[in-house]
């Protein structure tokens, strides 16, 4: 069993960031990434907290805005239309979900498509579906496939079963993988909560990806001998045991999975920071296509 340690391949991808960023800077551009935060949930305060970072990192330019809960939409809107017109910035993520008084879509669909760096823009949703290289893709299912390639894993062909069918993860990941291409052509299976003898569904496949919100619901029995485990989850749990109080688990029970697997992500330590590298890499491409003139 190889354990896939995504803090390594995340770096790599930086070794490339910063190369690409340096080209940039020489050219007098600074890629710039805009983070908007609605609420307080500690757990997106966190991811907020380490996409700042690494923007300091990597010598980027990167703006956090911090608003209270009870924001109302339509200054919400306003600060995304501000930073539309922002030639400072390249990237715009509004974290999701905001609380319930926002009209998501409406927040998404103000964000000028070329600075869609989540790629939930409908223009950007579109161009994934239709199969065109030149829109974004979210980062998480971005950060997926490149694990998959860095770690010499073939989609090519392969039974891949994505649990999960969210906007963020499952349907946008099922399509990167589905498509024509490098790290692509799998024969794609989307499971969900309405899906019948979800186990065995699981078991045909040779890549599994786990993106459903349930602290360590995938079991030995949903997973053939020989397969790929790809565990999407963040999911915290109590744990008196620890200094926090809880602990961070994956959507998969990983002490029974590990052993049947050729190849398994660990929760934290997998995903979750290919996701913000992949955040980077696209802020990064949409500066050299503002620099492009594009
Ligand atoms: N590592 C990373 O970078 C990221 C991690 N995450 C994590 O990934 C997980 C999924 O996130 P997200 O996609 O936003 O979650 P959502 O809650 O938006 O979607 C969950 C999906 O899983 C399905 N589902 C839920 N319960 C079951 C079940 N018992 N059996 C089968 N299917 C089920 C739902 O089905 P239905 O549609 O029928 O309701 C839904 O399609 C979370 O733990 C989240 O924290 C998310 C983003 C990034
Ligand atoms: N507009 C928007 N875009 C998103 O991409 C988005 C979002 N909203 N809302 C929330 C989810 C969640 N998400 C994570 C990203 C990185 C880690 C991550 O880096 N995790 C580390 C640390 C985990 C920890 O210890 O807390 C790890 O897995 O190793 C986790 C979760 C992005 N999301």
């Amino acid at each position: 069993m190889t354990l896939i340690d995504g803090k390594a391949i995340a770096q790599k991808t930086y070794a490339e960031s910063k190369a690409a960023i340096a080209n940039l800077k020489a050219r007098g551009v600074t890629p710039g990434l805009a983070v908007v935060l609605v609420g307080d949930d500690p757990a997106s305060r966190a991811y907020v907290r380490s996409k700042d970072k690494m923007c300091h990192e990597l010598g980027m330019h990167s703006v956090k805005h911090e608003l209270a809960a009870d924001t109302a939409q339509a200054d919400l809107i306003a600060l995304v239309k501000q930073l539309n017109a922002d030639p400072a910035i390249h990237g715009i993520l509004v974290q999701s979900p905001p609380p319930p008084h926002i009209d998501e879509r409406a927040i998404i669909e103000t964000i000028d498509p070329r600075k869609d760096v989540d790629g939930f823009h409908p223009i950007s949703v579109a161009k994934l579906a239709l199969g065109d290289a030149d829109g974004f893709v979210p980062c998480t299912p971005l950060g997926c496939q490149r694990l998959l390639i860095e770690s010499g894993i073939e989609a090519a062909g392969a039974n891949v079963v994505v649990l999960g069918r969210s906007m963020i993860v499952g349907k946008p990941l099922a399509l990167l993988l589905m498509n024509k291409g490098k790290g692509g052509d799998a024969t794609v299976t989307i499971a969900h909560s309405r899906t019948r003898n979800l186990a065995e569904v699981c078991r045909r496949a040779d890549i599994l990806i786990a993106a459903i919100g349930r602290p360590e619901f995938v079991k030995a029995d949903f997973v053939k001998d020989g397969a790929v485990v790809i565990d999407v989850g963040i999911n915290r749990v109590d744990d008196l045991n620890t200094p926090k109080g809880y602990k961070i688990v994956g959507d998969v029970a990983f002490t029974e999975v590990a052993p049947k697997c050729r190849a398994i992500t660990p929760v934290p330590g997998g995903v979750g920071p290919m996701t913000i590298a992949m955040l980077m890499a696209n802020t990064i491409a949409s500066a050299q296509r503002f620099a492009a003139g594009a």
